[in-house]
């Protein structure tokens, strides 16, 4: 089977220094991935390279088997492509609703269509299936609140609705559940697993091991660029050379 997003051999250098060495990632439609690794492993720079906010030294992207190596990034949303980034970018002093319509009319770009949101037009179907969808969520009572007012792990939600409403079929997710409570990280948790079974796939970097755990179908770890190990979450955290990685040879030293 063709893995939807399918990373070959990428490498990336910020003024002669490799950052990225022949990284490569596979992930099945309807799957979740976390890239885990220590700080500075490189974790964000290949979300960079994904979202094409660096071009690649080397290698090549394919996303559902078309290359997207050299696409802009503003045109990487039309393969499926979104980012969740851990700064939760929604218009504070626009309602819920139009937030979301904002994310839906990327869906159907025009001059026209633009407009709605605003309310420079009449709602119409795409204002109703947005409701709809919240409505789904639960969350139907707020689609009028200022998205401003709402509290952190609400916005958080809607934020990943909005990107889900673009049409998303590969969502980046940076840290989704740092500075949640339990309840908010749990409710988050129903919505992401409710995007994969619908089909979404998901990337997530996440520190957060019982969330990666929780989530995660494998877990790929990266150290000074490189993979130093993938399989499912509980067997890669058991593997000698990433406990090394994450707390220091002083924890090998350390054990019996
Ligand atoms: N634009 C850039 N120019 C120069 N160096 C960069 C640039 N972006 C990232 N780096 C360097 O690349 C290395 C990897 O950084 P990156 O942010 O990808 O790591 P990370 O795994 O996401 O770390 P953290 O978990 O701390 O967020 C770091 O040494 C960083 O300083």
């Amino acid at each position: 089977m063709t893995p939807f997003l399918d990373v070959r051999n990428i490498g990336k250098s910020f003024h002669g220094v490799p950052i990225i060495k022949n990284f490569s990632l596979s992930v099945e439609q309807g799957s979740a991935t976390a890239l885990i690794g220590p700080n500075g492993a490189g974790k964000t720079t290949v979300f960079n390279l994904l979202c094409g906010l660096y071009p690649l030294d080397s290698g090549e992207i394919f996303i559902d088997g078309k290359e997207i190596s050299k696409v802009p990034k503003e045109r990487r949303i039309r393969h499926g492509l979104v980012r969740s980034f851990q700064n939760i970018r929604l218009v504070d002093h626009l309602s819920v609703l139009d937030n979301l319509l904002i994310g839906a009319y990327i869906r159907t770009p025009g001059p026209r269509t633009l407009l709605t949101p605003f309310r420079l037009q009449p709602r119409n179907a795409v204002s109703r299936q947005v409701r709809e969808k919240l409505d789904a969520l639960g969350l139907a009572h707020i689609a009028d609140s200022p998205a401003g007012r709402l509290p952190y792990g609400l916005r958080k939600r809607i934020d990943l609705l909005r990107a889900t409403l673009t049409g998303a079929r590969l969502i980046l997710l940076d840290e989704p559940a740092a500075g949640l409570n339990p309840s908010e990280t749990h409710a988050l948790m129903r919505q992401l697993r409710a995007l994969k079974e619908n089909g979404a796939t998901l990337l997530v970097v996440e520190h957060d091991m019982h969330f990666v755990s929780s989530l995660c179908d494998q877990a790929v770890v990266l150290n000074f660029g490189e993979c130093l190990a993938r399989g499912t979450p509980s067997a890669v955290m058991r593997e000698p050379a990433v406990k090394t990685a994450y707390l220091g040879t002083a924890y090998e030293r350390a054990q019996p």
